[in-house]
């Protein structure tokens, strides 16, 4: 049975979209689950509405492009839960609309600190904790489809999106040894907060859009996508590292 009792659990962009999904999955599954995101209104709410349901979670406020909060993002998980068994690394921001002879090089910077930056940062506190503790834990990156299957226009998101893919092998290759699994997760279109910002930014049906990028002709859920975070996270995937999972409702074999 896929559980994730007594497990330590990070979600980064945790206050909305696919990470707070993910949270709630994982508190029902038995996790004790740090919210951690920059939007502390939304965060929080999550937290209670996870308190209200009979689940374990605590709030932290963190900018993942920043490396003195994402060490601190750590600490605090081991100061209230005692350990980290699981991560998420989901936080990003929306992604670019120019191609690349107009590209906007400061929205570049801002995307690379949050989209890359920011996962490789986590990584490198979440590792040494459980290379620290002897945790056979598994850290899950959230690429994209747009790290496989590239859409125009969106050349910042595209090169983040494949590099999240590349150090997330990177890194299961240096710590698979140690028993940690590294794993990334390729959503495709995912009903969330941005995916609605991206198609208004770009003024797509999202009818249209849907039936695009999917065999199954619609959008999927957050929901969805913290499925497969939740079995990565888990025991009953571990013989699985260094792979990108694509949930994607088929796209990428389109
Ligand atoms: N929605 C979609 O169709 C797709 C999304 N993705 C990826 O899935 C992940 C989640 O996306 P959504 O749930 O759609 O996004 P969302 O925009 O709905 O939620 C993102 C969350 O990250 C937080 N966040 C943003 N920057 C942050 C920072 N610097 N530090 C801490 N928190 C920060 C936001 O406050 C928000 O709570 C992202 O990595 C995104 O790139 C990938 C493929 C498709
Ligand atoms: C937001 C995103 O990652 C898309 C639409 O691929």
């Amino acid at each position: 049975m896929l559980t994730l009792d007594g497990k330590v659990a990070i979600i980064t962009g945790a206050a909305m979209g696919m990470g707070k999904s993910t949270a709630e999955l994982f508190a029902e599954l038995g996790a004790k689950v740090v919210v951690a995101d920059y939007n502390e209104e939304e965060g929080n709410k999550v937290v209670d509405s996870i308190k209200k349901d009979g689940g374990e979670a605590a709030f932290v406020k963190v900018d993942v492009s920043n490396e003195e909060q994402v060490k601190h993002m750590v600490q605090f998980t081991v100061d209230t839960y005692g350990k980290l068994d699981v991560a998420v690394n989901n936080a990003a921001i929306t992604p670019d609309d120019k191609p690349v002879a107009e590209m906007d090089m400061e929205y570049y910077d801002k995307l690379m600190a949050v989209d890359l930056k920011g996962v490789i940062l986590c990584m490198k506190y979440e590792l040494q904790q459980m290379e620290k503790d002897g945790t056979k834990g598994s850290i899950i990156n959230t690429s994209s489809v747009s790290g496989i299957r590239p859409q125009p226009g969106t050349p910042a998101y595209i090169a983040a999106k494949h590099a999240v893919i590349g150090v997330t092998k990177s890194a299961a290759m240096d710590y698979s040894p140690k028993g940690i699994r590294v794993n990334s997760v390729a959503p495709g279109a995912i009903d969330t907060p941005m995916l609605r910002g991206a198609l208004d930014q770009f003024g797509f049906d999202p009818e249209e859009y849907a039936k695009q990028l999917s065999m199954l002709n619609r959008f999927a859920q957050a929901e969805e996508v913290a499925q497969a975070n939740a079995w990565l996270a888990s025991d009953l995937s571990s013989y699985v590292t260094g792979t990108v999972m694509n949930v994607d409702g088929g796209y990428t074999s389109m």
